[in-house]
């Protein structure tokens, strides 16, 4: 049996539901041998549940993208959150290198029920080195808004617009995630390819049990894309894959609730 292989080049979410660890999840979920390379360490107060993130040297990361690349081999990819602007640069470099078949980019900025940047040279760092080879790049709102240079975007033609503007940098598909903070009833995540708009629509769970959401949908689609599916099927089973996750989210303490990587198979949803 031949198995697609998958990295997943993002941090460590200490409390299980981000980051590497909500893609290392997906991939088992669906199929798909994942391998990682770390770039840095989330953990959390606990008792305000504030973030600290340490991030991994340069080095150390080059030598992991060396292991999976260089020594192993992967159909597709996908970053997550990268931290400093040597850890982009090292991960743009290692790229050129070998490119990739698939290489979802999911520019993360901000952790959910945080509001500021986590590093705004991080932030242009990814703009221009990242997005131009992505097959799909996967902001939310809040990380459009940055990409496209744009004021905070609120309705489905705002999301539009900031599509058109971050196709320009270069990124094959843009996928806008609306998520729950768009002024629409439905969950909205719209599709650009530099030609075509698709909006893809869901119900809108009533939850505060979604964190790593982001997470799950870019290594959901990762992992589709692997197994041969095209950017738009890829994009749709990934959307199914993180409402039914969202449907089942729990609260793990009184701070957060993650997404239910494994709702698809446990309640056939
Ligand atoms: N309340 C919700 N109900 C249904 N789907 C949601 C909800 N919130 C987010 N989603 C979906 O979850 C996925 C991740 O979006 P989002 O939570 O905005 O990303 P991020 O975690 O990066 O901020 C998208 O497909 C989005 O539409
Ligand atoms: C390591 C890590 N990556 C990514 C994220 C972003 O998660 P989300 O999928 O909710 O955007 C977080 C948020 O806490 C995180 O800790
Ligand atoms: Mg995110």
């Amino acid at each position: 049996m031949t198995i697609p292989k998958v990295l997943t080049i993002a941090g460590s979410d200490t409390s299980g539901g981000a980051g590497i660890q909500a893609d290392l999840k997906t991939f088992q979920e669906l199929n798909v041998y994942g391998m990682t390379a770390l770039t840095c360490v989330v953990t959390m107060d606990p008792q305000l549940w504030s973030h600290n993130v340490t991030p991994m040297s340069a080095e150390l990361l080059e030598s992991q993208l060396d292991t999976v690349l260089n020594g192993i081999g992967v159909t597709s990819a996908k970053t997550g959150m990268l931290s400093t602007v040597e850890i982009i640069d090292a991960v743009a470099r290692k790229i050129e290198e070998r490119p990739l078949e698939h290489f979802v980019v999911d520019p993360v900025m901000v952790c959910k029920g945080e509001n500021e940047v986590l590093n705004p040279d991080t932030a242009e760092a990814i703009l221009e080195k990242l997005v131009p080879k992505a097959t799909v790049v996967t902001p939310n709102l809040f990380e459009a808004s940055q990409l496209a240079k744009t004021a905070p975007i609120r309705t489905v033609e705002d999301m539009k617009n900031a599509a058109v503007k971050i196709h320009e940098l270069g990124a094959k598909h843009v996928v806008i995630k609306g998520g729950g903070k768009l002024l629409h009833e439905k969950a909205v995540d719209l599709i650009y390819d530099g030609q075509d708009f698709e909006l893809l629509e869901s119900d809108r769970i009533e939850t505060n049990y979604i964190h790593g959401a982001g997470c799950t949908f870019s290594a959901a689609i990762t992992a589709e894309l692997a197994k041969g599916a095209d950017v738009r099927t890829a994009v749709k089973h990934a959307k199914a894959f993180v409402t039914a996750a969202i449907r089942h989210g729990f609260p793990i303490n009184s701070f957060v609730g993650p997404t239910l990587h494994a709702a698809q198979r446990l309640y056939r949803d």
